[in-house]
């Protein structure tokens, strides 16, 4: 009998697996995420954790490989070595049984034989997905507590290949039991979208094509493969990046409002936005690839994609894409969604630009600028709304400026925790709202795979771009033939209030 519960309740164990914990995303992200939630009394007590991979390693050098990211203050060493006293490592392999086997005999020891709840953390490459959650099924579920099972991207490569793991992975567990994870419905201000457009009159209602010229969802990365090109040449930076955290990111901004806060509610919104949008022509879409930059202070950013080691050096792998979403429905027809991603670039940015149109019958002899809303995913969680005012002063001249909510100073005190802090609490929490369900993904892939074929099979050259840039400037070009316009006019004093000489 597998008993499902939706909150964690009273004294039931818990039990946390981390399946490839050897690996670079557990020491760099499992491992400490978990520490932080332990620390901050966040998780139901008890808790364990039990590391599962290939690797012959103890918990000591675990512990150790973790350590460089666990960020542990000094008066916290005791708490530290308690959080390690509860975990426990398993190696064995991935294909047969007897690994399995041995690991839920070491799960039932930690649970006392107990009654206990299961969460199954894959941080695997996919290679490995299915004979993993074959033998978590037949061998490691939890009898009577639940079981929930946590999957990283890529959920597959293209809509057959992701439909298949779909299948596979809803031939074994429940959609209940499934928690897709994407990192970006972690972050505070993606978030805060639901709040922005739901919660404010004055921005719900010119939330639409009346009133927004065009909509830009960027994504900027100052650093390139750092030579380990091998993954991301498979990959590419459209599956990498904009298939999954922008086009989230866009579900959110462009859906309408959930009956209610109901995770299914607002995923069946997503999914009817993304069953809206129309499948990417390359026309639609600029791709670029990143030269070394011989005056590059590091070895990364002299060294162009194609001299990465691991990848091979007549890739046409794109590391850079722009792609123009259009949107079929009453509120978006005509608005552009543009969807920029892009590695080895001049900043680290992930930002929204809600841009709205023009003022009709200008008055101000064209020196209006548009509205803008822009929402900063990071670094730097901000809102500010670019608006025009009248200059201070003796004068009826007219400029630009902002209404500015920067989190820094704003909310100095709060604790903005990690996105995956918040995604695997909501695991034990058995909220499903900031993961992705298996519709959403088919309707991701369904706008993303022809042009990804087409890009494969035709061998599309991306356009180069020099490292440290901000990117082929045919994608500035695609922005204004999208209705997104660029004055280069506006300054930001900082936050710091201008002093006048009058
Ligand atoms: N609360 C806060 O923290 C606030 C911060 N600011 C800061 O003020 C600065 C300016 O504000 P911002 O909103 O960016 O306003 P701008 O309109 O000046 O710039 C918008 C963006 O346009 C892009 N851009 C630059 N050159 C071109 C070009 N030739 N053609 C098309 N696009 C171009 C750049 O992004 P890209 O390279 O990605 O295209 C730039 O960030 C920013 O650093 C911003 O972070 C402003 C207000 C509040
Ligand atoms: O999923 C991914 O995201 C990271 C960027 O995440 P962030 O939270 O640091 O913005 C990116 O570097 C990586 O290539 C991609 O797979």
């Amino acid at each position: 009998m597998v008993c499902e519960g939706t909150h964690f309740d009273g004294k039931i164990p818990h039990t946390f697996v981390i399946f490839g914990a050897s690996g670079d995303l557990a020491k760099k992200k499992i491992y400490p995420t978990l520490w932080w939630l332990y620390r901050d009394d966040l998780l139901p007590k008890p808790t364990k954790f039990c590391g599962y991979a290939r690797s012959k390693l103890t918990i000591a050098s675990l512990k150790e490989q973790c350590l460089p990211y666990m960020k542990v203050q000094p008066h916290e060493h005791k708490k530290y070595e308690e959080f390690w006293a509860l975990n426990e490592y398993v190696a064995g392999s991935y294909d047969g049984r007897t690994g399995f086997e041995l690991l839920n005999q070491q799960l039932e020891l930690m649970e006392n034989k107990n009654k206990a709840n299961r969460i199954f953390y894959l941080a695997l490459p996919p290679s490995v997905f299915e004979e993993v959650t074959v033998n978590i099924k037949q061998i490691c579920m939890s009898l009577c507590g639940w079981n929930r099972v946590i999957v990283e991207k890529p959920f597959g490569r293209d809509d057959a290949s992701s439909q298949a793991l779909s299948d596979h992975l809803a031939g074994l567990f429940h959609e209940e039991q499934l928690y897709r994870i994407d990192h970006y419905l972690g972050k505070e201000m993606v978030q805060n979208l639901m709040t922005i457009r739901f919660a404010n009159k004055i921005l719900s209602s010119t939330w639409n094509r009346e009133n927004i010229a065009s909509v830009l969802i960027t994504f900027k990365e100052p650093f390139g493969t750092q030579g380990r090109g091998g993954y991301f040449d498979e990959f590419g930076i459209i599956r990498d990046v904009m298939q999954n955290h922008l086009l989230q990111i866009l579900s959110l901004v462009a859906m309408e409002k959930p009956v209610s806060c109901h995770p299914d509610d607002i995923r069946d919104e997503k999914v009817k936005v993304l069953k809206s949008i129309e499948a990417l022509t390359l026309d639609d879409m600029v791709l670029g690839q990143y030269l070394g930059n011989p005056q590059g202070t590091n070895d990364d950013a002299r060294t162009g994609y194609l001299e990465d080691p691991t990848v091979s050096n007549d890739s046409t792998t794109p590391t850079y894409a722009l792609g123009v979403l259009k949107i079929n429905n009453e509120r978006w027809q005509g608005v552009p969604f543009i969807l920029r991603c892009g590695k080895a670039l001049n900043e680290r940015k992930a930002e929204v630009r809600i841009q709205y149109q023009d003022v009709p019958g200008d008055i101000f002899e064209g020196s209006t600028k548009r509205n803008e809303l822009v929402i900063r995913v990071q670094p730097g969680e901000a809102l500010y709304f670019k608006m025009m005012t009248k200059s201070p002063g003796i004068t009826f001249d007219i400029e630009e400026t902002e209404l500015d909510l920067t989190y820094e100073h704003r909310y100095k005190d709060s604790y903005l925790p990690d996105a995956y802090e918040r995604l695997i609490l909501d695991v034990f929490c058995g909220s499903q709202m900031h993961f992705v369900r298996s519709d959403e993904l088919r309707e991701a892939w369904r706008i993303f795979t022809p042009i990804l074929h087409k890009i494969e099979r035709e061998r599309v050259r991306p356009i180069t771009y020099q490292y440290g840039s901000r990117g082929p400037k045919e994608a500035d070009q695609k922005c204004e033939e999208n209705n997104f316009k660029y004055s280069g006019s506006y300054k930001w004093h900082g936050g710091k209030v201008a002093t006048s000489n009058l």
